[in-house]
């Protein structure tokens, strides 16, 4: 019996390589068998991947990001840190489908054991990407922790449904990142620094993000609140892919899977946080 770690697929596959889920399991293994029955737990995973990516705004000839290339696998932590000025939210903007790149592409690719493409790229919608922009609580706009998470939600008697569906998702988010025991009449502006970016993030996760981008996540908040948001990161890392864009590298450095320097004229550099 031959048997190797999968990194990152959910279903079992059976009988001469053929793709046929067979059940799921809790973890990430992908099982398959061949003619002698021997079975197999193969290894593949998927990337986001940002290929030549360029961004001159509308109607100017600045080139923001220039070229700019990475690839995160999923379920990691990346970080990009870098200078004011250098073209980092702008990214993120790109990422979270706010802003057309002028060029290049941002696919998600899938892999096979022996690292190559197993499918073509697929595009990832937007809805697909969760955005938590600096300061967040900044844009809280309801009275109650409830209508705030539910503040986007579809109202028309068609979004039922969908409506359902984020309300089974919703328990979760808020256990997730521990907000669970605070009364739904709460007014989010009474809670804490640390509470209000947790409130932000369970708003995001209601979706369940392939890719949950978050900009200066630790802005403004006093030391405890930072640990506490960097060990809540830490847990989320283990369920979804995050993409942080920070200058916090001190508290974040121990979370990180790959890194990136952006350098003036939006040129992203792979690096490690200098500390
Ligand atoms: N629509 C636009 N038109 C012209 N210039 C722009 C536009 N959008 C961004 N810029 C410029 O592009 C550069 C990069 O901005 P961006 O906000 O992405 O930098 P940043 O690295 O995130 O900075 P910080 O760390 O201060 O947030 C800045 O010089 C900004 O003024």
């Amino acid at each position: 019996m031959e048997v190797s770690m999968a990194a990152h697929s959910p279903l079992i596959h059976h009988s001469n390589f053929t793709s046929t889920p067979l059940y799921s399991l809790p973890t990430n293994f992908k099982l398959k068998s061949c003619k002698n029955q021997s079975l197999r737990i193969l290894c593949d995973h998927s990337c986001f991947e940002v290929r030549k990516l360029c961004y001159k705004p509308p109607g100017t000839q600045l080139n923001i990001l220039n070229d700019v290339s990475f690839c995160l696998p999923q379920k990691s932590f990346g970080l990009i840190f870098g200078r004011s000025g250098s073209g980092k939210t702008t990214l993120l903007q790109l990422l979270a489908g706010l802003n057309k790149p002028t060029s290049g592409s941002i696919i998600l690719q899938r892999y096979a054991e022996d690292g190559s493409p197993n499918q073509p790229p697929e595009s990832i919608p937007p809805q697909r990407v969760g955005i938590v922009f600096q300061f967040p609580e900044r844009y809280f706009l309801a009275d109650t922790l409830l209508e705030e998470v539910t503040f986007a939600w579809p109202k028309q008697k068609g979004g039922l449904q969908i409506r359902e569906h984020l309300a089974s998702n919703l328990a979760r988010a808020l256990n997730w990142v521990g907000l669970d025991g605070v009364p739904f009449d709460k007014d989010p502006q009474s809670l804490s620094g640390g509470y209000k970016r947790r409130l932000a993030l369970a708003i995001q996760l209601i979706q369940v993000p392939e890719l949950l981008i978050l900009d200066e996540p630790l802005a403004g908040l006093d030391w405890k609140a930072r640990a506490d948001v960097a060990k809540l990161l830490k847990i989320l890392k283990k369920e979804l892919t995050l993409l942080v864009v920070s200058h916090d590298l001190k508290e974040l450095a121990p979370l990180v899977d790959r890194s990136w320097r952006m350098e003036g004229g939006g040129v992203l550099k792979e690096e490690l946080p200098p500390l």
